[in-house]
């Protein structure tokens, strides 16, 4: 199977999740992630959007393919708490720690995230992985602390790389960490937090997925963590 169909699959696996734990007759509110997995989700969505009251979303990208399939995107503000948030990630480890920001979205994520009882990772199995970091770490950052932030991860053992060309949503910017081995992702999370220009960083230990849902040749295999 290609990367395009096991995300089809998780995908399809997803909707089936929230239609089965949705009350018959209530219409579901939800958080949705960003990237192409996320993409497959909405596409997939799109016969069920009568059972949705409306979606709260992390990104622009993902707001408007919502909107296009009819589903009401609300302002995060608007929302005391959703019952589930699916989203995707570039890795996931054995107790559901993350890494994402692959899509440069995660700031916007991990608020949409915090607002979710339940995070619903999707994902094929390629992003399946033992200690977190071999995918780059995102860091969205203040312009200005980029440098400081750059040496701060040096001083860790990582290389920070600007992702050039590249303005968040929230006219952030964003530092691509090569080189670190995530073994402590809550410790890393909180510290990285701390650093004065730091916007939002990618390891999502606070807000971790609760299932997974990963796409795999042999079918999707749900992960709870
Ligand atoms: O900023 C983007 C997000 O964190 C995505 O959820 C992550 O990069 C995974 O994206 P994809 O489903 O395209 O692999």
């Amino acid at each position: 199977m290609t990367q395009d169909e096991l995300k089809r699959q998780v995908a399809a696996a997803a909707v089936d999740h929230l239609l089965a734990a949705a009350p018959p007759e209530g219409r579901l509110l939800i958080g949705v992630g960003t990237g192409s997995t996320v993409d497959a989700f909405i596409a997939a969505l799109a016969p069920w959007r009568d059972r949705l009251a409306g979606a709260v979303s992390s990104s622009e990208r993902s707001s408007e393919r919502l909107r296009a399939i009819g589903v009401p995107v609300l302002d995060a503000n608007e929302v005391v708490a959703l019952p589930v948030y699916v989203d995707g990630a570039d890795e996931i480890d054995g107790r559901g720690c993350m890494v994402k920001g692959g899509g440069a979205a995660l700031t916007r994520e991990k608020i949409v995230a915090d607002l979710a009882e339940r995070f619903v990772c999707i994902a094929d199995a390629s992003k399946r992985v033992e200690v977190l970091g071999r995918f780059p770490l995102p860091v969205e950052v203040i312009p200005m602390a980029r440098a400081r932030i750059a040496r701060r991860f040096e001083a860790l053992g990582g290389r920070a790389v600007l992702r050039e060309g590249v303005v968040t949503d929230n006219g952030g910017w964003i530092l691509d960490v090569h080189g670190l081995s995530i073994t402590d992702p809550p410790a890393l999370e909180r510290e990285i937090n701390q650093w004065p220009g730091v916007v939002c960083n990618g390891i999502f230990a606070a807000n971790r997925a609760a299932l997974c849902l990963l796409g795999t040749p042999a079918g999707v295999q749900t992960l709870a963590f």
